[in-house]
């Protein structure tokens, strides 16, 4: 029996203009994430995945329907709670990282705490932050490239970076944009085993959009896009 679902769309509906076309690439989707599991979002390339999960971290508005978070309707909630939904009830993670070029490892997990915070706020606090940036970085296996820069560190090591920081505001959900995307397939694999340990023993839930058919297979639930909606049946029970 699937948990209760954390995040939901209900009737989302998505069109981008090109040359003076409407192109519509989600035609009402429906969707329930259970919270504690890992989702996969599969499908094939252009069928929306990534704009689907834009909708469900608020990084863009749909046309019509609805995202609740935790039974909250969050799509059009003033912009102060959608940021705060963005900096503290989800965390981010995309498949080319985007980590500030010139900060270093830990440079870049602090940077993501002084979003939504005043000054004086981050300053009396900056003790305890930089002990838990620490700590996470330890979590992913970065101590040793914590005072590296992006262009200093692997592929693996940048997204461990990427999880550290998106994992700061100790957020219930991670949205995974590809995030093997661009990793060979060991390093991908050390990755994945990264983000199904803080899965199982941190019950954060996971939304991962991925091509890998095999990585699907492997989460708790699988979710395929076909032609802008949730192919019929796709949330079913894959272990
Ligand atoms: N900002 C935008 N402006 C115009 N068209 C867009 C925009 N973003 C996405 N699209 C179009 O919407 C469609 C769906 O894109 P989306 O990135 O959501 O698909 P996807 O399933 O994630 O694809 P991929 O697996 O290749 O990343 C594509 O045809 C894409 O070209």
């Amino acid at each position: 029996m699937p948990n209760a679902p954390i995040l939901q769309a209900r009737g989302l509906v998505k069109s981008y203009r090109k040359n003076r076309l409407e192109v519509p690439v989600l035609r009402g989707v429906d969707l329930d994430i259970p919270a504690g599991a890992i989702t996969a979002m599969v499908g094939r390339s252009g069928s929306g995945k990534s704009t689907l999960m834009h909708l469900l971290a608020t990084l863009d508005q749909p046309d019509s329907g609805e995202v609740f978070f935790q039974g909250e309707r969050i799509d059009n909630a003033s912009r102060r709670r959608r940021d705060a939904f963005r900096n503290r009830d989800i965390g981010i993670i995309f498949q080319f990282y985007h980590l500030l070029p010139e900060l270093s490892a830990l440079e870049n997990v602090l940077a993501s705490t002084m979003i939504g915070q005043s000054v004086w706020s981050y300053m009396s606090n900056r003790r305890k932050t930089r002990a838990r940036a620490e700590e996470l970085l330890e979590r992913v296996g970065l101590t040793h490239r914590r005072t590296h820069k992006p262009c200093e560190m692997s592929g693996g090591e940048m997204q461990r970076a990427a999880i550290a920081r998106a994992l700061m505001s100790e957020p219930s959900v991670l949205l995974a944009d590809e995030p093997t995307g661009n990793l060979d397939s060991e390093t991908g694999l050390e990755i994945l085993s990264l983000l199904k340990g803080l899965n199982r023993e941190e019950g954060l839930t996971i939304v991962m959009v991925t091509h890998d058919d095999s990585i699907a297979n492997d989460a708790d639930f699988a979710v395929r896009m076909e032609n802008g909606s949730v192919a019929p049946k796709a949330l079913a029970e894959v272990a």
